[in-house]
């Protein structure tokens, strides 16, 4: 079983159910270790849109990493995610932040993601399930210390 990592937003409808809903999908292939709190964020990106709620999961899987993100895929076209701009409002988007020590620059599937260094709303979160992970050669703590003032909040506070 290999050491995966995910990332998992919504901001259309109930977000919060949504994310729930993914995770029970998920659960028929992956088996989940680590759940992070359902933080609230201000939209990166695209900012004409509702905040997101985000959470980071650690989770094993036997899935090979392109099986993987045909599985997530399968679960976001199953919740009904229609496309509409890039990084624009979305019921559920799954993300692939690390696998083991798979790496792989292809636009089909990057990994490391190329993009979670600068986003709070991946940082915050994972630091949460793994404060000593590692990313490549560079500890998550350091990563957080670097990021920019994005908003982020724990859901409820
Ligand atoms: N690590 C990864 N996890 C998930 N999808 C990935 C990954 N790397 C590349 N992709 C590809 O990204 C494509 C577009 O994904 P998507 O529409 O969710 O992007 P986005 O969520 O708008 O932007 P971002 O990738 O910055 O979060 C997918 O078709 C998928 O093949
Ligand atoms: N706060 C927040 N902003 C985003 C998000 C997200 O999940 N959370 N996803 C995006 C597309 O990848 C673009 N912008």
């Amino acid at each position: 079983m290999k050491d995966i990592y995910l990332s998992i937003g919504s901001n259309i409808g109930d977000a919060k159910k949504n994310i729930e809903r993914a995770l029970e999908l998920l659960k028929e292939k992956i088996e989940i270790i680590k759940v992070s709190s359902y933080y609230e964020t201000e939209p990166v990106g695209y900012v004409d849109q509702d905040w997101f709620i985000n959470i980071a999961l650690k989770a094993k899987t036997d899935l090979k990493p392109w099986e993987l993100l045909k599985f997530c895929q399968e679960i976001e076209n199953d919740m009904k995610r229609v496309k509409t701009v890039r990084f624009g409002p979305r019921i559920i988007d799954i993300d692939i932040l690390l696998y083991q020590d798979f790496e792989s620059t292809d636009e089909t599937l990057a990994v490391p993601h190329p993009r979670m260094k600068e986003r709070a709303f991946v940082v915050v979160p994972l630091f949460e399930v793994e404060p000593d992970l590692m990313v490549g050669d560079v500890h998550l703590k350091e990563i957080m210390d670097r990021l920019e003032g994005e908003q982020i909040r724990k859901l409820g506070d």
